[in-house]
């Protein structure tokens, strides 16, 4: 038998015993998702015959990359399918990033246990692993959970979205080279006026919303610019190519940390807006609110397959 269907079955019977609150599957093609609807009919078979815990009280979150599985995915009963781009991610990443889209999307809470069953991305039949993720052990994403959480959803939403293109942009950069920016989100007419445009804006006169895949691109193919751009909390691209003005900001950061950084305190310590940095320099992410970093994220290049990172 393949060997991702052993960690399915071992997963799906993992995620019973411990009464996990979601199984996360993680799955390029869709394979792993069939294994999964392959143990789900042996298990409902065998409750008929004896008293097995019901599998109903878990959560399926089926995760993939590929935009084809997803669209299938969207048709399947009783699963949630998630879109996301952790093809370069390693897998203790992937997990921490399912999770923080989750918390976004309102799926997971404070106390969850998670099941993933994950592998090496890109990789057919690369599914190596099962893990146990306990939403409470992690501090840096119990903190981002407590921060979401307090946030409008729609807000949350756009800031769940510029994260995962920090974290594209983070582990691919452009072209092969590291690129650092900064994306301010919401209080957007105070942001404009503790700001300037470098460059002649891009998104003048365009009604870009950052949910269309085609304004990601851009942002992608901008991200080398010098600036920051600047999102409204709907989610509306106002700019990109601009400079926030920090004159007289007494601010506290740790060392090490340069303009860019200074920047993104600056502006989220004088408005009511959040600052999400991509480092050119490391490609670490940080959150910024009330001029402090609310949360780091560290997505890591897999430089060798056999990496585990837990
Ligand atoms: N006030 C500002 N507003 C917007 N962007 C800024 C500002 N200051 C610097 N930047 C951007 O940050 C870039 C990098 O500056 P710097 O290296 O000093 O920052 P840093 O905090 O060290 O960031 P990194 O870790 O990416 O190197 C600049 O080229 C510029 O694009
Ligand atoms: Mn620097």
């Amino acid at each position: 038998m393949e060997k991702a269907k052993f960690l399915i079955k071992h997963g799906f019977n993992l995620a019973l015993e411990i009464n996990a609150d979601v199984l996360l599957i993680f799955t390029e093609t869709g394979k792993t998702y069939d294994y999964y609807r392959e143990q789900e009919a042996v298990h409902r078979r065998a409750r008929k015959r004896k008293a097995l815990n019901d599998f109903k009280n878990i959560k399926v979150v089926v995760t993939t990359p590929n935009e084809e599985t997803f669209l299938r995915l969207k048709n399947e009963p009783k699963i949630i399918p998630i879109l996301m781009a952790y093809r370069n991610n390693d897998r203790s990443s992937m997990i921490k990033q399912a999770v923080t889209t989750l918390f976004t999307n309102n799926i997971v809470k404070k106390g969850d246990v998670v099941v993933s069953i994950l592998g090496i991305p890109k990789l057919t039949g690369g599914t190596d692993t099962i893990s146990i993720f306990e939403v409470n052990d992690y501090p840096q994403i119990l903190k981002f959970y407590e921060f979401i959480s307090g946030i409008e959803k729609t807000k949350g939403k756009v800031i769940n979205e510029v994260l995962n293109i920090c974290m594209e942009l983070a582990v691919e950069g452009r072209e092969g080279t590291p690129v650092g920016t900064i994306f301010i989100i919401g209080d957007s007419e105070k942001v404009l006026k503790m700001s300037s445009q470098l460059i002649l804006n891009p998104f003048e006169g365009h009604n870009s919303i950052i949910f269309d895949k085609h304004v990601k691109g851009t942002i992608k193919e901008l991200s080398t610019i010098d600036g920051a751009f600047v999102i409204s909390e709907k989610g509306e691209v106002l700019c990109a190519g601009r400079y926030i003005s920090c004159s007289g900001g007494n601010i506290e950061l740790p060392l090490g940390l340069g303009a860019r950084h200074h920047a993104a305190a600056t502006i989220s310590r004088y408005t009511g807006a959040i600052a999400i940095t991509v480092s050119e320099s490391g490609g670490i992410i940080r959150i910024f609110k009330n001029g402090e970093i609310l949360s780091e994220i560290k997505p890591k290049k897999i430089t060798n397959d056999s990496e585990y990172s837990y």
